[in-house]
């Protein structure tokens, strides 16, 4: 699928000189998802699927395997035909272009380089498509390989290479061309830990300095938090929420979300009139002001940071517990504990020096704030 991959009717705009300061270009393209529908005979991968993504940014793509995320993707590369809905790119509707007309980069999990072609000209390919003079594209090449920090190996064969090595030839090979959009399809799936967590750096590096819309798929809730500007969750072909990091860390808005990203502890909670609430399995139930939430049944989410071994102040609530298990991550802390309601839940402490690590059987008080509790509702499963 790489040869295809470029346009070779259209030469990108700008040329990448030695002088050129990456730093200030900014060439990401918008890109629309308007009502988007895909079905495979009965099951409907994708429903409805609207999302506009703003020129430069890291818009992840984020759901558990099956939920659609490689759908959208191929859809927006042209490698699969909606069944229908619009998808634009800065406002021109691609639907019915090519893959190779729609002037995108690309980075899978298999990194599908050329076996017989060496580094130098597997990054090359994307221009000389282009049929660009070779002194630009020995220019261009070299620069990517500085960026990837590969220039010693631009001789090797990919056979050669490491695996991360192979990945970044990959990277650069979809980057040299100066795409507006760059996807990219669980591209560090296949890297052990360490070395993803590199890559993710320097993939956020690149990306600030070449300024385009990077549309990215992972299955990592923590890779997808790490990197992007915005996340989107899919579930079962349909977007369960839109956010920021953040806003998706502390304001999830269902308990799917609340689960998926991050760890948290879910309880039910019953919301009597507006601003009381009882856990039952907390055995607490509390006054919240700023609260907004109707009356009925909802779960509290509740992260493991958020219950604190300290003294109770003011509204805080306090919760006794029997600790079950206490795991030594360095750092942190991370403690299973039971509830004297019977609940099973999780809480983690930074540790500070020479402090005394309680053992299964203890009991301690927990505190959190009332603010640090997030109501969330349990929506049912969709179907598809
Ligand atoms: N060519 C196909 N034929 C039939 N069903 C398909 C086809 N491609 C995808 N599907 C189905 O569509 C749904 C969405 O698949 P998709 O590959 O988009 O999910 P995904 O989120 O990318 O999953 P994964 O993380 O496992 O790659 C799944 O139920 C899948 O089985």
């Amino acid at each position: 699928m790489v040869p295809t991959m470029v346009d070779v009717n259209k030469p990108s705009s700008g040329t990448l000189t030695r002088e050129a300061n990456l730093q200030t270009r900014s060439t990401g393209a918008t890109i629309e998802f308007q009502s988007v529908r895909k079905a495979y005979g009965s099951v409907k991968a994708l429903h409805d699927f609207s999302l506009t993504i703003r020129p430069g940014e890291f818009l992840t793509i984020l759901g558990s395997s099956g939920s659609g995320k490689t759908t959208a993707l191929n859809a927006l590369a042209g490698f699969s035909t909606a069944d229908s809905g619009d998808i634009r790119i800065d406002g021109r509707s691609v639907i019915d272009e090519p893959p190779e007309r729609r002037n995108l980069g690309m980075v899978f999990q298999n990194y599908s380089l050329f076996p017989h072609m060496s580094v130098f000209d597997n990054i090359a390919f994307p221009l000389r498509m282009r049929r660009m003079p070779r002194r630009d594209i020995k220019e261009r090449v070299e620069r990517v390989l500085e960026i990837v920090r590969l220039g010693p190996l631009a001789g090797r064969m990919p056979r050669d290479l490491s695996g991360g090595q192979q990945q970044r030839v990959a990277f650069a090979r979809a980057i040299v061309f100066e795409p507006p959009v760059l996807l990219m399809d669980e591209p560090l799936g296949a890297l052990d830990l360490k070395l993803r967590e590199a890559l993710q750096f320097e993939i956020k590096e690149i990306q600030h300095q070449l300024g385009c819309t990077v549309v990215y798929v992972t299955h990592d809730q923590r890779e997808a938090l790490a990197m992007s500007s915005r996340i989107v969750v899919l579930r079962d072909g349909r977007i369960e929420q839109v956010g920021t990091p953040s806003e998706m860390y502390d304001a999830p808005q269902s308990r799917f979300v609340a689960d998926f990203i991050g760890q948290t502890n879910l309880l039910a909670a019953d919301v009597a009139q507006p601003g009381s609430v009882a856990i039952p399995e907390l055995g607490v139930t509390y006054r919240e002001n700023a609260f907004t939430a109707r009356p009925g049944s909802w779960y509290a989410s509740i992260r493991p940071e958020k219950l604190q071994r300290r003294p109770a102040e003011g509204p805080d609530i306090a919760v006794s517990v029997t600790i079950q298990e206490a795991v030594f991550l360095g750092d942190v802390i991370e403690y299973s504990a039971r509830t004297d309601h019977g609940a099973l839940i999780h809480f983690r402490e930074q540790r500070r020096d020479r402090d005394r690590i309680p053992e299964r059987g203890e009991t301690a008080n927990l505190v959190l704030r009332p603010s640090d509790v997030v109501l969330v509702p349990d929506l049912p499963r969709t179907g598809r």
